[in-house]
């Protein structure tokens, strides 16, 4: 599922224990791992380009910066937007065939993710083509009506926020003073402190197969039998013992059955796949490579080697053997494997307990839009993809917008991660900020630097929990899905990080100047094509989607490799995952 993880071998860890995950982990970082591990393991989705697209990015111009430095470069001062979280707008296009090609599969340009022929994006306006603002929206605008603890916003020691010079606590706004400015987070570093906030699963659990799939190995995974446990024929036809012709005995061997009467050298006894080959069998011989005369004399039309078409006992392993580490996600081939090696339950990590409370007085729950209401796209969408990061989702509350329902729900829930939707900005109707602050939570992130999803939060309530608050916008909200709540239950689940992903652009994808941006794509020909309907406020971009594309501030090139996130249908994207 979702990425950009270490990979095992680097940062193969199961808890948030492990030293090894305080390394810093940026995109360079990451993209470095993938480009080593892709060196190690050719067989991989993502598997990266070759050196000239490295080559590419790091020519320089004569007459100006690389790519990379001008991405780091600050924009120019025509481009700065007004405020913090407006984008600059597009600059024209030029022409290209290629793109036009791709664009007519798969348009794509985030800055027109409105319908072909509508006003073009503006990211102030959040994806949405321009019109006046709803009432709601205008009301937003109204200075923030609460001031945050600051000093409770936990970040590493050493991160830049962490050591930026200025008051621990910043003034409170006075009706003559602007907002006080939101102290969002690095995407990465938003990550990081995710993963970092939980120490690690439920003790573990022994539960029968049948209830262990999609949970976690909490011990290695260990042969309790030899594999094959006897010797075994892995055609349908003879058991034979030394050079042919062989004497045919009566009878034969079948599966399932216990060991059959030993041959003598110049024996031959028909057999069945799986059966148990007779003690001094020295080979099978395939029914289509013998033939059996009128005295009952078996001919080998093709020889046999020594040992051909037997399974030794063992061959796969032995008793004792450890075939899967502590970590392992339990698919359907774990489940197969550990019945065969002899398992009849699992000890596994019980998965983290998740609760939904899905904010907004204009949500329905069926039925089509209607009077200013809309459907509630995000109680149906939660369940199955917090279940696809390991969680046990125990219920899907609808509180509407109504504050003291949602500080009653918190306090009384009793699962380990409350996952919110909506109500995280500022505006009057948004109770998440002012209801974690009555309850003493701490905000572990307040706000990250990504787009959609910026206003996204992390707290820890007073006796542990935590909560995630997802911002109401459907693509910001699948984005604090993947930033915010995919680390902390991968390591509440007791799951490795997989190897993150990095794949090429098919084309450039205009940046935010400060911000990351998540880009939904799909892939094709090992590389990324971002999709259109990417609004921060639409589901149709995503749920047509491979993979979601990092993409950093500044943007990205055509044939830049970017680090991807995985969707929990990733494994099914672009058929190269099983061969
Ligand atoms: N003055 C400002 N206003 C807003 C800012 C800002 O920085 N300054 N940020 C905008 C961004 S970005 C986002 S994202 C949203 C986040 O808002 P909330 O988390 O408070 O979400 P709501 O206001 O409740 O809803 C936003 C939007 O999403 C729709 N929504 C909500 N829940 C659902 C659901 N379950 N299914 C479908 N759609 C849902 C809701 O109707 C709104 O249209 O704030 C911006 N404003
Ligand atoms: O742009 Mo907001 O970040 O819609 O998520």
């Amino acid at each position: 599922m979702t990425a950009p993880h270490g990979t095992p071998s680097r940062r193969g860890r199961t808890n948030g224990e492990d030293p090894s995950v305080d390394e810093d982990f940026g995109a360079e970082e990451a993209l470095a791992l993938v480009r080593d591990d892709a060196r190690r393991e050719p067989r991989t989705r993502t598997q990266t380009r070759s050196g000239a697209r490295q080559d590419a990015r790091r020519d320089t111009p004569p007459d100006g910066p690389s790519h990379d430095e001008a991405r780091r470069a600050e924009p120019p001062a025509r481009d700065e937007p007004a405020g913090r979280d407006e984008a600059p707008r597009p600059t024209a296009r030029r022409d290209q065939p290629s793109r036009e090609r791709a664009r007519e599969q798969y348009p794509h340009d985030p800055y027109d993710q409105a319908p072909h022929g509508q006003a073009p994006y503006d990211q102030a306006t959040h994806g949405q083509a321009q019109q006046a603002p709803p009432a709601r929206e205008s009301a937003r605008t109204a200075a923030r009506p609460e001031v945050f603890d600051f000093d409770a916003v936990e970040e590493p020691p050493g991160t830049p926020t962490a050591a930026a010079p200025g008051p621990a606590r910043p003034p409170k706004p006075t009706p003559s003073s602007p907002p006080t400015p939101h102290p969002a987070t690095p995407w990465h570093q938003a990550r990081r402190i995710a993963e970092r906030a939980v120490a690690g699963g439920r003790a573990p659990e022994r539960v029968a197969l049948a209830e262990a799939g999609g949970l976690v190995l909490a011990a290695p995974l260990a042969a309790l039998t030899d594999l094959p446990p006897f010797d075994t024929s892995a055609m349908d036809g003879w058991a034979v013992a030394g050079p042919g012709p062989w004497q045919l005995r009566a009878g034969g061997a079948l599966a399932g059955h216990a060991e059959p009467k030993g041959l003598e050298d110049g024996e031959a006894v028909a057999i069945a796949t799986g059966a148990r080959v007779p003690y001094g069998s020295t080979a099978v011989l395939r029914s289509e490579h013998g033939q059996v005369d009128a005295r009952q004399r078996l001919h080998a039309v093709r020889e046999s080697g020594q040992g051909q078409d037997i399974r030794p006992r063992g061959q796969e392993c032995r008793s004792g053997d450890q075939l899967l580490p502590l970590g392992t996600v339990v698919t359907p081939a774990v489940l197969g494997l550990a019945a065969a090696a002899g398992y009849d339950g699992l000890l596994v990590v019980p998965r983290p307990r998740v609760e939904v409370l899905v904010l907004g007085d204009e949500l329905l729950t069926s039925g089509l839009p209607r009077e200013g209401l809309i459907r509630d796209a995000l109680g149906p969408m939660l369940p199955s993809w917090l279940r696809s990061l390991g969680a046990e989702v125990t219920a899907v509350h609808r509180l509407g917008d109504d504050a003291e329902a949602l500080r009653t729900a918190l306090a009384e829930s009793t699962a380990e991660v409350l996952v919110t939707t909506g109500g995280t900005a500022a505006g009057p109707l948004d109770h998440v900020h002012p209801t974690l602050r009555r309850l003493g939570a701490r905000l572990l992130v307040d706000g990250v630097e990504v787009r959609p999803g910026h206003p996204m939060l992390l707290a820890r309530l007073p006796d542990g929990r935590h909560l995630v608050g997802l911002p109401g916008n459907p693509l910001a909200a699948v984005s604090g899905l993947l930033t915010l709540a995919e680390p902390l239950l991968r390591v509440l689940s007791g799951r490795i990080a997989a190897r993150p992903g990095a794949v090429a652009l098919r084309e450039e994808v205009p940046g935010h100047p400060r911000d990351t941006r998540l880009v939904p794509a799909v892939l094709r020909e090992g590389e990324a094509v971002p999709l259109h309907f990417s609004g921060p406020a639409m589901l149709r971009g995503i749920a047509g989607a491979d993979v979601m594309v990092v993409v950093p501030p500044g943007g990205g090139r055509a044939g830049e490799e970017l680090l991807t996130l995985d969707l929990p249908w990733s494994a099914f994207g672009d058929g190269e995952c099983f061969t």
